[in-house]
């Protein structure tokens, strides 16, 4: 039984699938202070939250069950996704169930901040009949700036071409292509500050967009511009959106997010030109249902061992790759493992070549297989999320090349390990209805089903001891399933392959390395 964490408040139809799932048991607890989260997730699976939990690597470090971590919604600033990657939890969002609301949202705000609507309200509730100190602009032919062109910014783009403005954007991704295709006008970032008559952010908050709009913009803008933020607080500095303000040189802001929420005696409050909401853009009905759905279908996904996506901290691989691919999944996590069994010494670089039809494939997510598969001989928790993090904090280089040369295998995958001692290297292909072999051990060629329990011997090519090995087994009962045997040059170095029955324990291993020209016994267990 999979026991799931709900701890912000989330739609009932839209978790109806894990509250009726018969292997989940949903526990819904809100409002916990972070001392009772550290105690709520110590047994659970899979935690669910919105933008208020906050997920720190605390949270995460005692979550010794945790697998994944759903956020029904777009942003995942609320949640350490490097310590989450680092100890192998997968970290889901649900991106697109609530685009078409906070870009309805924005676009609320932007019509209320041009004819001053939440403060005519204000006055007019109050017995005020101001309508002179309420007079409005028109969007109709003014320019709007947005700041990220993604989901919600082109949303916004599609509605603000519709009132007719002019719209100008500026992001990193943006091609000309998409820009003409959305009819927006692509431009540096300085350019859109420069043009906008109304100026819209739309990026996530990371650390190059903390403050991205600070006093140098402000001073860079058309006087009288107005400036919103349904993004996340933070991506404009407040500090200096508050001088900005109050200088005059910025007409007006419409804020639905901020650095701290929620904001306690925000000076913002205090200026007439300022309106805010309390972080509504997704607060629809339908957002809400289609965030919540999205995010507790993934995570079930991922509790059953099925294929998902929209894993933040995973590369989401689409259906027809993943189909592609799943052939070659067993063969080139044996392949790491088998490498990492034979190899000594600190790992330095691991390079993997793949020749033949798998080499027309992208095959990052391969690679990654195999990282785990040698990684996990070495280090603990490691995991299909978290291997590519762990090889960069150990500095261990990692190679991924394509090779014309497969050596007349219809494909050909290769590991290559270097340590600090040695370098090891294993070639392995998947054979017509024999399915995963290894065909190169340390380059001598062999034909080997990755499989069970093996022995590994390098000695020098000399008659007898393929005999001794033979009678050695035999005297401790252990029975060989299947043996090979390849050599450099007659009375070489060479090497010994055994599949044998059952595991063997150190006391053979060493009266093995005892016998003459045997230099070393590996164990393996695949
Ligand atoms: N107010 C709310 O309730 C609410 C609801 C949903 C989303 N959001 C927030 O809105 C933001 C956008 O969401 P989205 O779904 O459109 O995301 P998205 O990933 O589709 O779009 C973000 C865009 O920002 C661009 N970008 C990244 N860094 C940039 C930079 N330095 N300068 C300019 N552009 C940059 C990216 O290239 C991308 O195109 C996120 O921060 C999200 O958390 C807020
Ligand atoms: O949970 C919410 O309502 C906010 C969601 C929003 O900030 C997001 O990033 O998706």
């Amino acid at each position: 039984m999979y026991k799931v964490l709900i701890t912000d408040p989330l739609s009932d139809l839209g978790i109806e699938k894990l509250l009726h799932a018969t292997d989940v048991q949903v526990i819904r607890q809100t409002n916990l202070t972070p001392e009772q989260l550290l105690i709520a997730i110590e047994d659970v699976d899979a935690l669910l939250v919105r933008s208020q939990t906050k997920v720190t690597a605390d949270v995460i470090a005692k979550g010794k069950k945790l697998k994944v971590i759903g956020r029904a919604g777009v942003g995942v600033d609320n949640i350490d996704v490097l310590a989450a990657t680092q100890h192998g939890v997968i970290v889901l969002n649900a991106p697109d169930g609530n685009t078409i609301s906070t870009a309805e949202h924005t676009f609320a705000m932007m019509i209320s901040l041009a004819r001053n609507i939440p403060q005519a309200y204000r006055s007019t509730v109050q017995g005020e009949w101001k309508r002179k100190e309420f007079v409005g602009i028109e969007l109709n032919k003014k320019t709007l700036s947005i700041i990220g062109l993604g989901r919600i910014g082109a949303e916004l783009a599609k509605k603000a071409k519709a009132f007719r403005m002019q719209v100008v954007a500026f992001d990193p991704y943006l091609t000309e292509e998409r820009a003409e295709k959305l009819g927006v006008q692509k431009a540096t970032l300085h350019e859109a500050i420069a043009q906008g008559d109304f100026i819209s952010v739309h990026t996530p908050l990371t650390k190059q967009t903390r403050h991205l709009i600070s006093d140098h913009e402000f001073t860079m803008m058309k006087d009288g511009a107005r400036i919103l933020n349904c993004a996340r607080g933070g991506i404009i500095d407040e500090d200096a959106l508050y001088r900005a303000l109050v200088e005059g040189k910025v007409a007006g802001a419409a804020l639905d997010v901020f650095e701290i929420e929620p904001p306690v005696e925000h000076p913002l409050f205090g200026l007439e030109q300022v309106i805010v909401t309390p972080h509504l853009g997704a607060s629809t009905v339908e957002a809400q249902e289609n965030v919540a759905i999205d995010v507790s279908e993934e995570v079930l996904k991922v509790l059953r061992e099925e294929a998902f996506k929209n894993a933040v901290n995973l590369p989401s691989i689409p259906a027809d790759l993943q189909q592609k691919i799943a052939p070659y999944q067993t063969l080139v996590e044996k392949l790491g493992e088998f490498v990492a069994q034979i190899s000594k010494g600190a790992l330095k670089k691991i390079t993997v070549t793949y020749a033949g039809d798998v080499a027309n494939m992208e095959v990052a997510p391969l690679t990654r297989t195999i990282l785990k598969g040698v990684l996990s001989h070495h280090l603990s928790d490691v995991n299909y999320i978290n291997a590519p993090e762990i090889a960069k904090q150990r500095g261990i280089q990692i190679v991924e090349q394509k090779s014309s040369h497969n050596h007349g295998f219809t494909q050909l995958i290769s590991v290559h390990v270097e340590t600090e001692q040695d370098s090891y290297s294993a070639e392995g292909t998947l054979l017509n209805g024999f399915g995963a072999r290894i065909t190169k051990v340390n380059g001598y060629s062999v034909d080997l089903s990755p499989t069970g329990h093996l022995l590994f011997i390098e000695h020098q090519d000399q008659p007898g001891v393929i005999g001794k090995v033979g009678t050695l087994l035999g005297t401790y009962k252990v029975n060989i399933a299947t043996m090979q045997v390849g050599r450099e040059t007659i009375g070489g170095q060479a090497i010994m392959l055994l599949h044998i029955d059952k595991a063997i324990d150190e006391t053979l291993q060493m009266d093995l390395q005892k016998v003459d020209s045997i230099q070393k016994v590996t164990i393996l267990e695949l």
